[in-house]
């Protein structure tokens, strides 16, 4: 009988968390393993040496191969497990624009929603420092101007990113946002078909985006507790 896989991840980290709703929701059986990046368990020689020679989440075993990168990982996964058709299409025209928005993604939305959360919080959290206004407020405008050419270019109408199923697409994509949205920005205020977009997909993966969600909702909530203490 072949074993689980491992899966090696913090709901922390964008890619993790759609992993994670991506495992759970094909019902692909896994063994999960907590690598916890705040404590820099990614950093040790046993991690490096037995799981990820890159030291980064997310990261699975099946048996003993061993891969990185998540949308590596997404594609094998599809390829040797039995995965419900809709996330990742035979069709060529419908799998072609997903690959696309894979490519685009890492350069615009993970490049934009990653930096804002570093400037934001992870850095100051990191060094014990106060985030620095002016690299926030740069940071902050290289995110709105990604968020617009997501809007205006991969939200055209259809129910989802790409058809009217929910794809790979999407649940890369709604990762990302939240990222900056759990350190204070709001992604919704200028679009609405992001809001929209974002309401339907969240809904369509749930229970498992609640679960995913956990560690960064409790980012969000301390937010916003600093922000009323701030106004008060
Ligand atoms: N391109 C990789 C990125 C992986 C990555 O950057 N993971 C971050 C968390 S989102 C990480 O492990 N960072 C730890 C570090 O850089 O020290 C993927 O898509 O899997």
């Amino acid at each position: 009988m072949t074993q689980p896989i491992k899966f090696y991840f913090d709901l922390l980290s964008q890619p993790c968390r759609a992993l994670y709703m991506f495992l759970e929701a094909s019902k692909i059986p896994y063994e999960a393993v907590s690598i916890s990046l705040m404590r820099g368990e990614h950093l040790s020689n046993d991690f490096k040496n037995n799981i990820n020679r890159f030291q980064k989440v997310p990261a699975i075993k099946d048996e003993d191969f061993k891969l990185s990168e998540s949308i590596a990982i997404f594609r094998y996964l599809v390829r040797e497990k039995i995965v419900p058709e809709h996330w990742y299409p035979h069709k060529g025209a419908l799998r072609a624009r997903i690959d696309e928005y894979m490519e685009w993604q890492h350069g615009n939305m993970r490049a934009c929603c990653t930096d804002y959360f570093r400037q934001k919080w992870l850095q100051p959290k990191l060094t014990n420092t106060e985030p620095n206004p002016e690299q926030v407020a740069q940071s902050e405008a290289r995110l709105n101007k990604c968020l617009a050419e997501f809007e205006q270019h991969w939200l055209k109408g259809e129910k989802y990113m790409i058809t009217s199923n929910i794809t790979i697409a999407d649940l890369l994509a709604i990762c990302e946002i939240d990222q900056p949205k759990a350190v204070g920005f709001n992604p919704f205020k200028n679009y609405p078909r992001i809001a929209d977009w974002h309401e339907l997909t969240r809904e369509a993966l749930e229970p498992y985006y609640h679960e995913a969600n956990q560690v960064i909702d409790k980012i969000e909530g301390k937010q916003k507790e600093k922000v009323l203490q701030m106004k008060n």
